[in-house]
């Protein structure tokens, strides 16, 4: 007997793509007219990702038994074999093959029948599977296949266009130099995080960070150390922060970071964590920082500019304190 894959699948989620551009409607519709077509009970389009087999899509039919979100990781449904085969798999008669004898799409829900085929990502990888299930003993012919087969063509080609505006979207938010978020990907995904947070009922924080004499350490090292420093320090600041938590390059050896904080102690923590990390690595004895923050309490709408401006004049008392205390 054929045993299903038992560790979870390794390819990337949809929910992992930052953004979220399929048109869900249309492969709902997409669904439902198979449904019809097929005259078939349930209908689906399913993810293998790293939770197993994903309901994506289900056909809304009242016989359709499982709903978008349902997932099944180690039993031996026919979808398994689909993605493992990367093919075709049709059962006309799950009666007739012992393999299925313990399916619990059949011996639970009654699912002799089943058609499915594999959906892929641009690279090649499996995404998942378009597929028919039927309590009846079918017999489709190959022209219902082959129209089944350009279905699914059409949701691979989504697919790419989403794997490519996603590819592009990520370069367009990324700074070449350091590979953190830039000023752009920052502006664009601050809107996002303060709806999170004010869904969270979280205060934000924005740390804003700039280097200390670093023209001087250009100047006295290079340029290509300076770069290093600046990755240094990017990748410092990415180390000491969450995934939820937006760190981005603003320009020059400016950083910005926004936290999730339970209170301003958090601050303090982020930079003895930053100095703590910083104090290990090579370049250590050439990055000084100063930072100044300012605080979005949930529900607060000022604007990204008024923080910034806080948060800068933060920065640059601290830093000119620094500079009176090194000039007594
Ligand atoms: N290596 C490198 N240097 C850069 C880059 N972008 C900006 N710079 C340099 O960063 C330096 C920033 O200088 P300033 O704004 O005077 O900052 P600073 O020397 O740290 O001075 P203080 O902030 O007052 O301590 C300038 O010399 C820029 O040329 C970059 O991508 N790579």
């Amino acid at each position: 007997m054929l045993s299903p894959p038992r560790a979870p699948y390794p390819y990337s989620s949809i929910l992992e793509l930052e953004i979220e551009e399929i048109d869900w409607q249309r492969w709902q519709k997409l669904v439902n007219t198979v449904a019809d077509m097929f005259n078939a009970p349930a209908t689906f389009i399913n993810q293998a990702n790293s939770k197993g087999i994903e309901v994506i899509i289900a056909s809304q039919k009242p016989e359709t038994h499982y709903q978008a979100g349902s997932i099944d990781l180690n039993s031996n449904i026919y979808c398994h074999q689909v993605v493992k085969n990367s093919a075709k798999l049709y059962v006309r008669d799950a009666k007739l093959d012992p393999q299925w004898s313990d399916n619990p799409e059949y011996t639970e829900d009654n699912y002799v029948s089943y058609l499915g085929l594999p959906i892929s990502w641009p690279d090649g990888s499996i995404f998942g599977t378009l597929c028919v299930l039927d309590t009846k003993v079918t017999h489709y012919s190959q022209t219902y296949i082959n129209a089944l087969a350009v279905i699914k063509e059409v949701i691979d080609s989504d697919l790419r266009h989403l794997y490519k505006e996603n590819q592009l979207l990520t370069l367009s938010y990324t700074d070449p130099l350091t590979q953190i978020y830039n000023r752009r990907g920052f502006e664009d995904l601050l809107i996002s995080t303060q709806d999170l947070a004010q869904r969270l009922n979280r205060q934000l924080i924005l740390l804003y960070f700039d280097l200390d004499q670093f023209k001087q350490a250009n100047d006295n090292y290079g340029h290509e150390i300076g770069d290093e420093i600046l990755k240094t320090f990017a990748k410092m600041l990415k180390i000491n922060s969450r995934s939820c938590d937006l760190v981005a390059r603003w320009g020059g050896d400016e950083f910005l970071v926004l936290i999730h904080a339970e209170n301003e102690h958090c601050v303090e923590l982020f930079n003895h964590r930053m100095a703590q990390k910083l104090s290990t690595c090579s370049l250590s004895q050439d990055i000084q920082y100063s930072f100044g923050y300012a605080v979005l309490k949930p529900g607060d709408k000022t604007k990204l500019d008024t923080l910034l401006k806080t948060a800068d004049r933060c920065m640059y008392l601290n830093k000119l304190a620094k500079k009176n205390l090194s000039s007594n």
